[in-house]
């Protein structure tokens, strides 16, 4: 789909598909289309060309969408004057869903004992616990959430995780998006990253990582001799080596395996061998660095 605002691409000819079964994580800078293509998938927007379906149709076409498809895009958007059970009661009631689901909602995200107290009086993480509640209402097999994380305390932020991950178990799609790089690599199976409403990547999580050039493998030889023996037959194998100042090398481009034949086949005395992963934070960092629209002007 692709979609315009006046002469703005917000999303330009993004294909993906969200599989069941494993937690995807929706990933891009600020302003690059996420919100915009949540929106087009829940209904609220439509793409100017190409179309976003759920179940192979538009979400307009769905006969019961609170039971397909549950998503928390806003956790604000609740009446300040109600209380959190009123609020899940007037869902239910609209989309026919029995009283007891109400229960049963509040007591997933921990609300229950606070179900009476007025939305308007809530935290911020209580709020996004609310709104995770409403998602949860229809029992469906998709969940859409935007930024569940946001303002919960680290109790709450493993709370979500955990609660992402059962949901993916038990086969149900979850599409995440998040700014949180560390909160991410914790939760997602795999990802989707887009930058400037452009697709850059659709992969699993590891995948991505071991794509980063911060990945390497770092093998320390206290005996400088040896050392350089064994930087002369990687540099022969055309992979990137760099000495670190104490007694390692740093080896790009290669698995831990391969030094570790190269090590054997020398007889060099090694210390340690160890793969230095590179976080998804950084893999992120090289793959939308092109496409950070509102970047800070600061050079850092
Ligand atoms: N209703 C609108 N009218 C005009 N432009 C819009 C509208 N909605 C979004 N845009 C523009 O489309 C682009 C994509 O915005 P969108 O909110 O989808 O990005 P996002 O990835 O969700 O950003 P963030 O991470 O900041 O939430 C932005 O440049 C934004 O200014």
């Amino acid at each position: 789909m692709s979609k315009r605002y006046g002469d703005k691409a917000a999303v330009s000819d993004l294909s993906v598909e969200i599989k069941p079964g494993r937690v995807t994580g929706f990933l891009g800078p600020n302003g690059s289309g996420k919100s915009t293509t949540i929106r087009c998938v829940l209904g609220l927007d439509r793409p100017t060309s190409g179309e976003a379906l759920v179940f192979g149709r538009p979400y307009r076409d769905l006969a019961h969408p609170l039971r397909r498809v549950g998503a928390l895009l806003d956790a604000r958007g609740v009446h300040p004057g109600r209380s959190a059970y009123r609020h899940l009661l007037a869902g239910a009631r609209t989309h026919g869903l029995p009283k007891r689901r109400v229960d049963e909602v509040l007591s997933i995200v921990g609300l229950t004992d606070v179900a009476g107290r007025r939305a308007g009086g809530f935290s911020l993480g209580m709020g996004q616990r609310l709104g995770i509640a409403g998602a949860l209402l229809g029992d469906p097999e998709v969940l859409i959430f935007d930024e569940p994380v946001n303002g919960l305390d680290p109790d709450g932020v493993r709370w979500v995780r955990d609660l992402m991950r059962s949901l993916a178990a038990e086969g149900r799609t979850i599409l995440i998006s998040s700014h949180l790089m560390s909160e991410m690599q914790l939760t997602a199976d795999h990802l989707v990253v887009i930058g400037r409403g452009r697709l850059i990547a659709d992969a699993p999580i590891g995948e991505l990582i071991a794509r980063s050039s911060v990945q390497a493998v770092v093998v320390r030889v206290p005996d400088p001799a040896a050392r350089d023996v064994l930087h002369t037959r990687l540099a022969g194998d055309r992979l990137e080596i760099r000495p670190t100042g104490d007694d390692s090398l740093l080896v790009r481009g290669a698995t831990a395996a391969h030094v570790g034949d190269r090590i054997h086949e020398l007889g060099v005395r090694v210390h340690e061998l160890r793969l230095m992963e590179a976080s998804l934070e950084q893999a992120y960092m090289e793959l939308t660095a092109g496409s950070v629209e509102y970047g800070s002007a600061v050079p850092r």
